[in-house]
Formats: C-alpha cells, structure tokens, sequence
C-alpha cells in the first residue's frame, strides 16, 4: 500500500481529486498540527470526527436547508441534548477546543440553544462574578442546570454603551437593585439565545445609586421560571425573528418592568455595592467587558475557520468540475488551472493560514491577560484590547470577502444552498458587526496608536510597547524589495512598517492639526476618523504578516516549511499589491518594484497549484462539518446535486397546492380568454 502525503486520500474517490492529493508534497496531518496550534489537539479533532462518525444519532436527520426554522431548532436541541449526555465519552471534561469543534460538527456553525451559554455567559461569570456568586451560578451553569445569555445591546443601542438605557437603580431600603426598561429603545434586543432558550442572563446596565450613574455594569438576572419556563413577572421577552443566517440561535428582545433583584447580584469580582450604596470601584474602568474581550480573542480562530470552509469547497470543486480549454487540442480543464481562478482561491488560502497563526497568538495573550488580571494587574489590558479590536475588524472583513470570491469561484452550483456557501457567508460576515462594529473597533485602536504617535512626535519612542514600538523606528529611504540580491521577508516586512507608520503618524498629524487649529477633539477626532481607521488596518494587516512570518520561522519539518514559505511569499506580494497606494505616493517603493512583486505573485500561484488541495484538506474538515455536497471529501459532486436535488421538499410530490389552486386556474381563464 502507498503512503500518502495527503491522508484525505480513499479508494473509490473522484479521480480529478484524488490526482490533486497525490501531488501534494508534505503530510496534511501534520499541518493540521500547525494549523490547530499542537499535534494533540488536531490528533484529538480527529478522534471526535471519528467517534462522532460512528453514531448516526449525532448526525444531521436531513440537510439543513430543507428545515424549517423551527425543526432546526427542535432538531439542534435534540443533538445538544445526546451530547451534553455523552459529552465525557466523546470529549476531554471542560477543554474548550474540543467542544468547539464537537459543537461545529455535530450542531454546526447556524448556532444552537446554548450556543451563548458556552461563548459568553459562563466567561463573563468566570471572570467578573466573586467566588462566591461563581459558588452559587457558575458550576450550575457548567453543568448545565441552568442556560445563560450575555444581555448588553438595546434596540437603540448597541455601540454605546455609556448611553445604554436599562437602569439598575439601587434601592438601600431592600438592598435590592431594581431593572427597569424605561421606553421601546431601551428593549434588550440581539442577545443570542436570549429569546427562547435562556432561563439567566448577564445583563449590562447602567448603575444608579443615590441618583448617580455610575456607567455600565453587570447582573446576575433569573428571567424565567426554572420549572416551567415561563417569563417571571415583571420580564418581557422573545425572539426578535429570522435574520440573514445563524437562525438556529434564537436572538432576544428582553424588557424589565420595576424588576428587583438581591443587591448580591451585581457581578462583584472587581467592582462592589455595600449594603449602604457605597460604591467600590474597579481596577480597570473596563474590567467588565471581559466577556467581549473573549469573544474578540476568540473569533479570530472562528473567522480563520469559516474562511477555510469555503476555501475548502471551492478548492475541492475547482479540481473536479472542468469546463473550457487553455490549449485548444487538449480536453476541457478543472478549473483550477485558470490563473483567474488561482488568483480568486489562493491568497484567500494564504490569508486563512495567516489569520489562523495570528489568533494563536492572540488567545496566548488573552489567557495570559485573564491571568493577570485575576491578581489585580491589568496592565496589558489596553495593548489586548487595541490588538483584538484591530483584528477582529480586519479578519471578519477579509473573510467574509473571502467566502463571496469562493462562493463566485463555484459559479451556478455556488449560488445553490447545496454548496453551503450563503450560510458560510451569513453566519461569518455576522461577526463584522457583533462584539463591536467594525468601524468602531477600528478606531478603538486608532486611539491607542494615536497615543503611541504622540509619543514618537514628543521623542518619547523608548516607551512605546512592542506591539507599536515599529513607530519610533527610522525608515530606509526607499523599500529594498528587489534591491538586494536575495530579497527575503524582512524587506516586505520593513515596507509594510513604513507604510503603517507612516499612515499612523499621518492621520496623527491631521486630528493634531485640526485640534490646533481651534476644532474641538471629538470633531477633529470625526474629521480625521477615516484616516485613522486606514492606518488601524494598515497596522493590524502588518502584525498579521509578522505573526505569519513568526510561525513559519518556527516550524522545523522541511516539507511543511517550504509549502508555508510559498504561502507567505503569495501573502506578502498579494498584501503589498493590494495595498500598492501607500507605498507609492511616497515613493517608497516604485512602480518598477512593484512588477517584481506581480512576477512573484503569479510564480507563486504557479508554485501552491500542485498545493492547493492539500493545503485546504489540512484543516480536516469532515463532510459532516462543511455540509456541503460541492465540497464532499470525495468528489462526488454532480451525483449527489442530482440527490440533493430529489430530496428537495417541493419534490415530495409532482403538483404542487400552489398549482391546483393558482396556476392552473390562471392558465386556464388565459385559454379560454383566447377562445
Ligand atoms: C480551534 C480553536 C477554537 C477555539 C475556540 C475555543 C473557545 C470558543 C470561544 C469562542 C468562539 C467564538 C467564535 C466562534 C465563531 C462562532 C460563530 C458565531 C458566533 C456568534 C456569537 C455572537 C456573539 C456576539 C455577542 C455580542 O455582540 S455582545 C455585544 C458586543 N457589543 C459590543 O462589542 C459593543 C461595542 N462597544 C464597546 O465595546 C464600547 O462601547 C466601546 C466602543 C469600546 C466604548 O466603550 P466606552 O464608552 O465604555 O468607552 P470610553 O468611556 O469612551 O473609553 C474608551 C477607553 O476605554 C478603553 N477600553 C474600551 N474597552 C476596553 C477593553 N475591553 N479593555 C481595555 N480598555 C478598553 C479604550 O481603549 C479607551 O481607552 P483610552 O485610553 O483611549 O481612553
Ligand atoms: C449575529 C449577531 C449576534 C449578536 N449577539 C449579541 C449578543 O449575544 N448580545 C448582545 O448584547 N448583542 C449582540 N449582538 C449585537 C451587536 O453586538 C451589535 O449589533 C453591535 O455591537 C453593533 O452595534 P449597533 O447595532 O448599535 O450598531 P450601530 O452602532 O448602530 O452601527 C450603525 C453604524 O453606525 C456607525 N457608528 C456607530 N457609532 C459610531 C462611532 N462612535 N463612530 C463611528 N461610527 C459609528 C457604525 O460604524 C455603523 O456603520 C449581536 C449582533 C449580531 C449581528
């Protein structure tokens, strides 16, 4: 028997595939150990893939999109149900990792009734309830005894949070705080699971004692009836209807009326209200909004994964579906040997690893962050918040642009919900807008290099953190990519600094500049804001590109390094093409250069050609997880349409209701009109 490179190989598969996978050069397992960060762990997804495969109980009853929403919904509660139960015999007690990935193959990625639970409700216990209040919910809520929601966002508020409207309003005489949602703005509204399925919530609201605010704060709230399940009194609450994907999650709208609970649930890890409405104050003055923070730390994983789903089908399908000729006396090729369509997939497939590095690093900071902080230091907090902010922005924008290319690179069969790509897209591009929109994370961390520039402009560099300390560092007077003999990465990564550097400390210059000219900062702040916000992505694309360089440096195995070489050689040129403007307006790079790095771009798409498939089976998706038929591991893609297809329900008869009733009649008086 041969070994293979790729282990996806299996006899009886599409042989357009499989010849793909034969020519991959280096052992997809193990760079499922890069890509999910340890050889344990991608060893770990494979075994719950397998176990998982063995017990059709877990499997999806029908393919997703011929459920209604609420068979959906009873469906995923059935399954989270059978694993919460054999949830010790499939996964490693509390190892997150695994129970996202459990999660993602047996629920999927349209959200389920405790998705919430898992990524925000028992963080935010975790890291902001007193031990105590964690004696009391916490371990409850673990085992699942309870099922919790993070409740932060209004109808009319979702950014600002200073101006949230739900109050809290302390009541000394009870020692009870009393919720209160004071106008239909004020309704909760968005919050994950909040509408059908959580019986707790944190919420977030403005604190009030003795007629001062004192901003937003969080609270243990019980919102239905543990028996029963009915809303409490004084609880108003549902689901806020279908939106664009992730309709297995049923998001909420929640209003209090006068509602009080114990003093004792204001979470009181970091802050604290005395009996008498004396008011401890925090550490950090954003401690609590810990839970965003996991999120942010952690969707850059999930982004990298949902980008990678896409690519994987596209990629796949490219190597079995053939349509035209490149040299006229040969068959029709796969389309994967047009360069249009190399050009479409493969800097995506580039961008996918380089996002997947760079949340490694990320979640590293973050854990390190929550352990410091959990002993009274926070004093990364703001460098992890500029860092998730930035990235969080720029990996959910790449990747839902990344989904669409691949979507459009499956051509007719894309556009169909049997490629799965709609939903791929829906849920993704969600994560542009949830924990924080875009636009405003972007200058959340254009406030934290507006700072590190004012410390360059007042000769202060030396305080600068290492995450801006590029800054404070003197350019070349040109980029000497193409201008050494064996131009390697450090030139690109020296242009890349220049061209964030020099943004930053531009778009400084403009908001300084209009403040001395008399405008007020938050209208400079505004004038400048567009400015900023391409210097924040400039700043985060180049720590994406350092976190890349940084992994690749690291790995030892030969075949895997030379194939992530020519990945992040495509990322590179494909980044500084993209971002060719900045370096030529200075004249740091020249047009001449910039045909150097064209030439390298397209030898590198060339190079990863024979890769591809490889690259994109490495992060051992099953069919299960991707539930796609264009992306099947087996390419056995138009059978399968055709019985995908046939398994349509308006298939389930021949005359449609819609056609006995309306069409025929229709047809008929137009017939007998013509009479
Ligand atoms: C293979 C491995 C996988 C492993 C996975 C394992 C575990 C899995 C866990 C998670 C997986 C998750 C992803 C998986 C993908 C699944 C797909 C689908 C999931 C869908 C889930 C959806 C959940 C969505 C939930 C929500 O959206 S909750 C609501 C979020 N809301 C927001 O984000 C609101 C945005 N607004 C804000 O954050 C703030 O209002 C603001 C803009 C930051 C301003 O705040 P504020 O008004 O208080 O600020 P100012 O008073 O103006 O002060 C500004 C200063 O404050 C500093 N600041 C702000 N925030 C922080 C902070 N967090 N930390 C530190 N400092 C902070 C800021 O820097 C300013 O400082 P200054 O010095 O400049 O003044
Ligand atoms: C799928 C999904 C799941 C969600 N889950 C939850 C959840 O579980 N819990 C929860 O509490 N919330 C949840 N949300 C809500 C989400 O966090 C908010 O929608 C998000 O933070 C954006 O806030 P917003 O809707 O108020 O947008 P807005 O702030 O109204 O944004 C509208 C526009 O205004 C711009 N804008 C706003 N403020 C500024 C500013 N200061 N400067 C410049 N531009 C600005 C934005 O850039 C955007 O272009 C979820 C949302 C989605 C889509």
């Amino acid at each position: 028997m041969v070994h293979h490179q790729n282990k996806a190989i299996r006899e009886g598969d599409n042989p357009d595939l499989t010849a793909e996978r034969v020519t991959g050069t280096f052992d997809t397992h193990s760079m499922a150990a890069q890509i999910y960060n340890s050889e344990a762990h991608a060893r770990r997804r494979r075994e719950i893939t397998e176990i998982i495969a063995k017990r059709p109980e877990l499997h999806d009853t029908k393919p997703f999109p011929f459920m209604t929403r609420e068979e959906k919904i009873l469906e995923s509660s059935r399954k989270l149900t059978l694993i919460t139960k054999h949830m010790n015999e499939i996964i490693e007690p509390n190892n997150s990792n695994e129970m996202f990935h459990l999660n993602n193959e047996v629920l999927g990625i349209e959200g389920h009734p405790m998705a919430l639970h898992g990524i925000m409700f028992i963080p935010a216990l975790t890291a902001q309830a007193s031990e105590e209040q964690q004696k009391k919910w916490l371990t409850r809520a673990i085992n699942r005894e309870i099922v919790g929601t993070y409740a932060q966002t209004e109808l009319g508020h979702g950014t600002n949070l200073q101006n949230l409207e739900t109050t809290a309003t302390y009541d000394v005489a009870t020692q009870e705080f009393v919720l209160h949602t004071p106008t239909i703005t004020g309704l909760k509204w968005w919050p994950g699971n909040l509408g059908k399925s959580s019986n707790y919530a944190v919420v977030v609201a403005l604190m009030f004692i003795k007629g001062k605010n004192y901003g937003p704060h969080t609270f243990m709230v019980p919102l239905r009836d543990e028996k029963t399940h009915q809303p409490l009194k004084g609880i108003t609450i549902g689901d806020i209807g279908p939106k664009i994907a992730y309709n297995v999650t049923d998001n909420g709208f929640l209003g209090f009326d006068h509602y009080r609970i114990p003093r004792t649930n204001l979470l009181m890890r970091h802050t604290r209200v005395e009996p008498d409405g004396t008011y401890v104050k925090p550490p950090h003055a954003k401690i609590n909004y810990s839970a965003m923070v996991h999120v942010r730390s952690h969707m850059i994983t999930g982004q990298a994964i949902m980008l990678s789903y896409a690519l994987t089908i596209a990629t796949r399908y490219s190597s079995v579906r053939r349509q035209g000729q490149i040299d006229t006396t040969q068959p029709e090729v796969k389309v994967l040997e047009y360069q249009t369509q190399q050009h479409r997939l493969f800097p995506y497939i580039a961008r996918a690893y380089a996002f997947v590095f760079a949340g490694a690093e990320t979640v590293k900071l973050y854990e390190r962050v929550l352990e410091e902080v959990a002993t009274g230091n926070v004093s990364l907090m703001a460098d992890l918040h500029a860092l998730t902010s930035g990235l969080k922005s720029v990996v959910s924008h790449y990747t839902a642009q990344g989904i669409e290319q691949a979507r459009m690179a499956c051509g007719g069969h894309g556009y169909s919900q049997a490629s799965y790509m709609s939903e791929i897209f829906g849920v993704a591009v969600g994560g542009c807008t949830y924990e924080g929109e875009n636009m405003v994370m972007l200058l959340q961390l254009a406030r934290y290099l507006v700072k590190s520039a004012s410390l360059v402009k007042t000769g202060q560099s030396s305080k600068l953190g290492p995450l801006v300390a590029y800054l404070g560092a003197k350019s070349d007077s040109t980029s000497l990519i193409d201008r050494t003999p064996t131009t390697g990465f450090a030139e690109y990564v020296k242009t890349f600094q220049h061209i964030a550097r020099r943004q930053t400390l531009k778009a400084a210059d403009k908001f300084f500049g209009l403040m001395e000219k008399g405008e007020k900062r938050p209208i400079a702040w505004n004038k400048s804001s567009v400015e900023l916000n391409r210097a924040s992505r400039l700043h985060t694309r180049l720590y994406i590109v350092e976190a890349f360089v940084r992994r690749v440096e690291e790995v030892a195995d030969p075949r895997l390094k030379e194939v992530l070489t020519d990945l992040l050689h495509l990322h590179v040129n494909y980044e500084l093409l993209d971002m060719s403007t900045y370096a030529l307006e200075d004249g740091f790079v020249s047009s001449s250069q910039l045909d150097y790095v064209r030439d390298q771009l397209y030898f590198y798409l060339a190079k990863i050609r024979p890769n591809a498939v490889s690259l994109v089976d490495s992060w051992e998706f099953s069919d299960q997880e991707l539930r796609s038929v264009l992306g099947r591991r087996d390419g056995h893609v138009y059978e399968n349409l055709f019985a995908w297809a046939k398994a349509s329900p308006l298939n389930k008869t021949d005359v449609l209701p819609s056609v006995d009733k309306y069409l025929k009649p229709l047809m008929e008086s137009a017939r007998a009109s013509k009479l």
